[in-house]
């Protein structure tokens, strides 16, 4: 069965919308410096274009979740894998993701990162799937509301590829 990548974001698209995020982005923070919390591995393509449109001062921290698998993968309950360097307290943080779908990954994962005390902690996504949503999440910088469709490109993979793709696609099957 051939396999293809259907165009659904164009690169440009992205490109400009990740411009007017950063620049919003500048503008809500002026005056501060932005701790951007990025999750590992889909988040880093979006966090270093968005990163290098921020015109505030920066710092940058990495941490990487797996969802427990069995009977409590739908509670959304994850386990860190690598968890940040530096503490949150006092920061405000920008958690960055590439795509918040059923909700349930973002929602605990906020809730755990608020308790480590952060002077404010907002979060950014480049795409979000609302139709698919089954925990509410405030999303407080979105990239685009996309259709419920499996989408690749931008650090989303399908079987650990095509996250190098500088555009959101679609997987067909021929
Ligand atoms: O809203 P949800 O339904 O919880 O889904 C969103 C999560 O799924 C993706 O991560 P994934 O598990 O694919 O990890 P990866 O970035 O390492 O590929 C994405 O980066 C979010 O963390
Ligand atoms: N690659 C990929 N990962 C996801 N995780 C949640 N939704 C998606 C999606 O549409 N594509």
């Amino acid at each position: 069965m051939a396999e293809r990548v259907e165009v659904m974001l164009s690169e440009e698209e992205v490109d400009r919308r990740i411009q007017e995020i950063g620049e919003q982005i500048s503008k809500d923070y002026a005056g501060k410096q932005v701790h951007l919390v990025c999750v590992l591995k889909g988040g880093s393509f979006f966090l270093c274009e968005l990163a290098k449109r921020i015109t505030v001062p920066v710092s940058l921290d990495f941490m990487s979740v797996s969802s427990y698998g069995g009977d409590t993968k739908s509670s959304g309950v994850i386990k860190i894998v690598k968890d940040l360097d530096e503490p949150l307290r006092d920061k405000d943080v920008i958690v960055v993701e590439d795509i918040v779908d059923s909700g349930r990954t973002l929602s605990y994962l906020l809730d755990m990162l608020k308790a480590r005390g952060p002077k404010s902690m907002a979060l950014c996504t480049l795409l979000d799937k609302p139709d698919r949503r089954v925990i509410d999440v405030k999303v407080d910088y979105t990239g685009f509301q996309i259709p419920d469709e499996f989408v690749v490109g931008y650090g989303l993979d399908y079987d650990q590829r095509y996250r190098n793709l500088p555009y959101i696609g679609v997987v067909k099957f021929d």
